[in-house]
């Protein structure tokens, strides 16, 4: 048996569990990170983050290229055991374990490097959450059709990428929203060959209010299926419909997830614009796990 210290924790529902492994000598296989990630026999989260310092990973090597300051590493992988570039929430649930463990110190209006498999990502602790820095995107063509159980007919969706790849579905009504069943994914076609997490977005009414774009989405992850919230994805849904709705639309986006808001941001010059995420995250609990198998290399 191999016993697990881990912490769980969240932000807007999106929920994960968080291992510190600095040296990086307790790598976990994909089998391992769905056993913990497991609802009924684990400790139950939509992905599994390992607190690794970048010296210690290939990947970490690119990240201190990149920024010598991003001295920690988010190993990130999916419930499934799948590995995924980037994740909006669960960088600020990470900054939040680093900081509340003692791994890190981060004033609040102070800004922490940390490396990702989408590049070196700055996170500012404000005092209710965290902001993220999720640098420039990228809108992909083709435009897969997308169907959805509880979606009478096939609908368009934008390829965006964000660090990892997101495919947004523009939806007519609240109904529409609410009439989806996510307990199976969306297939797409064609089918990206890296997968991707879709987004079904709808506008508030009214769409714009004090100079702020609103919208509410529901998100099917690639490696987990429906969750709460998705950082990545409500920052792909705000930049969709940002692009459908044109010049002139706002450059601040409020987006409503089943577990909460997100606040989306574009800045910088046309050409150079990038895009922050802001919003909550928390430790919620802590504790030990066995697992039958030993660690091995995933
Ligand atoms: N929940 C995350 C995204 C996690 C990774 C995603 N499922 C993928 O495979 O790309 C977020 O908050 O961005």
């Amino acid at each position: 048996m191999t016993t697990f210290r881990f912490t769980k924790g969240q932000a807007t529902g999106n929920d994960f569990v968080l291992v510190a492994d600095p040296e990086g000598t307790a790598p976990l296989s994909p089998t391992q990170i769905a056993a913990l990630c497991d609802r009924h026999f684990g400790v139950g989260a939509d992905g599994l983050i390992r607190a690794v310092r970048s010296e210690h990973l290939p990947e970490g090597a690119a990240a201190l290229a990149e920024d010598p300051d991003a001295t920690w590493f988010m190993d990130y992988a999916n419930g499934d055991g799948s590995v995924s570039e980037m994740c909006g929430n669960g960088v600020r649930a990470y900054v939040r374990f680093l900081v509340d463990t003692g791994l890190a110190t981060l004033g609040v209006g102070e800004t922490i490097a940390i490396g990702t498999r989408a590049g070196v990502k700055r996170v500012e602790r404000s005092e209710d959450g965290f902001r993220v820095d999720m640098g420039r995107w990228a809108l992909r063509g083709g435009e897969p059709l997308v169907s959805a159980h509880g979606l009478e007919v096939d609908r368009p969706g934008l390829g965006i990428d964000v660090g990892n790849p997101h495919v947004v579905v523009a939806l007519s009504s609240n109904t529409e929203l609410e009439a989806l069943d996510l307990a199976r994914p969306p297939v797409l076609d064609p089918a990206p060959p890296a997968g991707a997490n879709v987004e079904f977005v709808v506008p508030a009414e009214p769409l714009v209010s004090g100079g702020i774009g609103r919208i509410r989405m529901r998100v099917s992850e690639r490696g987990v299926g429906e969750t709460l919230s998705c950082g990545t994805g409500a920052v792909a849904a705000a930049l969709a419909v940002r692009h459908w709705a044109g010049a002139g639309a706002p450059d601040r986006w409020r987006v409503g997830v089943p577990g909460g808001v997100v606040e989306v941001a574009v800045a910088g010059a046309p050409g150079e614009e990038r895009v922050t995420l802001a919003g909550p995250a928390e430790l919620v609990f802590d504790g030990n796990l066995e697992l039958p198998s030993p660690v091995t290399a995933g």
